[in-house]
């Protein structure tokens, strides 16, 4: 089954596996206590559990789809990694389901993987674990066709650690259940440690019954996605390619929408610029186009004018 699957359904099968891994790691770093921390510039640390994480999942998936090209945050990794961290398993599961039509001859020179390792880093460092993802995402051409959105510190009824969440546009989501958003309020999951007095007056045009204040943008996606909130609201620059590819192709798989504040859809081709200069506006089951004309005008001027 496996080696006759389209390469994006292995691609798919082998993330889950790999981003399953990397969220064992990130746990283990925290236990083990010394996190290593980098200062990569203003509110934007990064620590082993970030480094780690990355080498994992980049030699991991570089492996196995040798020719596909791989982008993640944290730069160039060497990746002479233990065998520990050299995951060659694929996601049985993932693999039982049927390959939409669009994807099956999808070249892996077409594909983009963008691999942000620890979502949430500042979080992870203030103790605020909950709000840590790993995020997988998977573009064709200039699409966000897949993504991989991996918990690690979300604890099963059982007690095992760690959740995987996943979409893929034309087949579907899985690995949570999907809940609406309660009716007749309107609630903003919005920065907590990247916010200006822009961001602040597009949040101020929203008529807000409550703002959730959460850290990285794979949670604030899951917070849409489990009925926590209505709207993902982000009026600055900062988040990258590799915070919003996985979590813009789960949300959209789901019927959701991801885009700049002004209702654009970024571009993830290997070519693109990685900063989102025009922010992040995302929602599900609302009048997308409605949210975009509810941020004043200036505020759409300023971000991402350069
Ligand atoms: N100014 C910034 N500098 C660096 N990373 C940023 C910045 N703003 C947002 N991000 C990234 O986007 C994520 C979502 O932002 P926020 O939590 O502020 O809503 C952050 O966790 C961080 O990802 P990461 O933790 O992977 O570095
Ligand atoms: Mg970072
Ligand atoms: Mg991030
Ligand atoms: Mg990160």
């Amino acid at each position: 089954m496996a080696a006759t699957s389209p390469v994006i359904m292995r691609v798919m099968a082998s993330s889950i596996s790999t981003a399953k891994r990397a969220g064992g790691i990130i746990r283990d770093v925290l236990k083990k206590g010394d996190l290593g921390i980098v200062d990569k510039g203003k509110n934007d640390p990064q620590t082993e559990a970030d480094r780690s994480a990355q080498r994992c999942i980049i030699a991991s998936l570089a492996n196995k789809f040798p020719t596909v090209k791989i982008i993640g945050e944290e730069g160039g990794s060497d990746l002479n990694v233990c065998d520990d961290w050299l995951v060659n398993e694929l996601d049985e599961g993932f693999l039982q389901q049927s390959c939409p039509t669009e994807w099956k001859d999808v070249k892996p020179e077409d594909f983009v993987i963008w691999v942000d390792p620890l979502d949430g880093t500042a979080e992870y460092t203030q103790g605020h674990v909950e709000h840590v993802t790993v995020l997988i995402g998977i573009a064709v051409k200039d699409a966000a066709v897949g993504g991989i959105i991996h918990q690690p510190f979300y604890k099963q009824p059982d007690g095992e650690m760690g959740r995987t969440i996943w979409g893929l546009k034309g087949l579907g989501t899985g690995g949570f259940t999907a809940v609406p958003a309660p009716a007749g309020q309107f609630i903003i999951t919005t920065t907590r440690s990247h916010s200006n007095a822009l961001h602040q007056q597009a949040l101020n045009a929203f008529a807000s019954t409550e703002v959730l204040k959460v850290g990285g943008a794979g949670f604030k996606v899951l917070q849409l996605l489990e009925g926590k909130a209505h709207a993902y609201v982000f009026a600055t620059p900062g988040c990258k390619k590799w915070d919003t590819c996985a979590p813009e192709a789960v949300l959209e798989a789901q019927g959701g929408c991801l885009t700049n504040i002004n209702g654009e859809h970024y571009a993830y081709n290997a070519d693109v610029e990685h900063v989102n200069r025009q922010g992040v506006l995302a929602s599900l089951g609302q009048n997308h186009a409605a949210l975009v004309e509810k941020i004043p005008a200036e505020v759409r001027a300023a971000v991402g004018a350069k």
